[in-house]
């Protein structure tokens, strides 16, 4: 018998019971609660280390909202847990820097992929394999994205590949690293490249789900973008994840319902 066995996962306190098949993740565990807001009926379920777990219902489903906090190895393992308990669908809402000019702070990204700059996902996916969103999660979030910016004063949204770090430092501050040379050549070619932002768990969440047959997507508010600053462009600060709550919510209630019109379960094996 080891610590592993027990009902109860051992990182996020949580068994089968207690969550639905369908997850909003995030990273920060204060942000859930404002998550769960946003499900019918939401209770709180659990709260161990970095993983604050709440459950609630869209269009009459079980919908969990679990926090990852910061990076990929704490994702890594909500995702792990989470499909132990049986959860096949996940939708992450997260904040990043804007990398594209094109880019505004207070945009909307739908990642399609991810660049693997974690270590995590190496632990799980080939290194030539690329850490790709599920294709029915980015189009549903793709879907709601049209509603929610359509006519609307508010920013834009974008769908693209992003960059997932280790070093929130070493993409703000690369400078005053010792490695300043290769952080910066390389955040170049990623701008050349059109690389739209970067955040910290996108690579690890999508590679875990690759290998554990799972739907993974993102999406990820740009809350400023230097690159707009460096060329002379305004660059304006919104750190405000309301729209991609909004977002997450009406693609999940997209994902359910046709889950429910294809009589499938959901998920990728469905
Ligand atoms: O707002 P969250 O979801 O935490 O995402 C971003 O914010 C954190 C860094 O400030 C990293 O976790 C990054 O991915
Ligand atoms: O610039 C940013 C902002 C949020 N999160 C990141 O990882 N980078």
């Amino acid at each position: 018998m080891s610590l592993l066995d027990t009902e109860k996962q051992f990182h996020l306190n949580i068994d089968k019971n207690d969550v639905g098949k369908y997850v909003i993740l995030t990273g920060d565990p204060k942000r859930v609660k404002t998550i769960a807001e946003n499900l019918d009926d939401a209770y709180f379920v659990a709260d161990r280390r970095e993983f604050v777990t709440y459950t609630g219902y869209l269009n009459g489903e079980k919908v969990s909202v679990t926090s990852t906090g910061i990076g990929g190895p704490s994702a890594a393992i909500a995702v792990e847990e989470l499909v132990k308990c049986g959860c096949h669908t996940f939708i992450r809402v997260g904040t990043s820097g804007g990398i594209d000019l094109s880019v505004c702070g207070g945009d909307l990204v739908i990642p399609t992929a991810a660049i693997r700059g974690d270590g995590t996902s190496y632990e799980y996916l080939p290194k030539d394999y690329p850490a790709a969103a599920d294709f029915s999660v980015v189009e549903a979030l793709k879907m709601s994205a049209d509603k929610i910016c359509t006519g609307s004063e508010g920013n834009a949204y974008h769908i693209g590949v992003i960059q997932s770090k280790d070093s929130f430092y070493g993409e703000t501050n690369p400078e005053t690293m010792p490695v300043s040379d290769f952080l910066e050549k390389r955040w170049e070619a990623y701008r050349k490249c059109g690389c739209l932002t970067s955040e910290m768990e996108c690579a690890s969440i999508f590679s875990v789900a690759i290998a554990r047959s799972v739907r993974a997507g993102a999406v990820i508010t740009a809350i400023w973008n230097v690159e707009r600053s460096k060329n002379g462009l305004k660059d304006t600060v919104c750190n405000d994840s309301t729209r991609a709550i909004q977002c997450a919510v009406d693609a999940m209630k997209i994902l359910i319902d046709g889950d429910r019109k294809n009589c499938t379960g959901g998920g990728k094996n469905a």
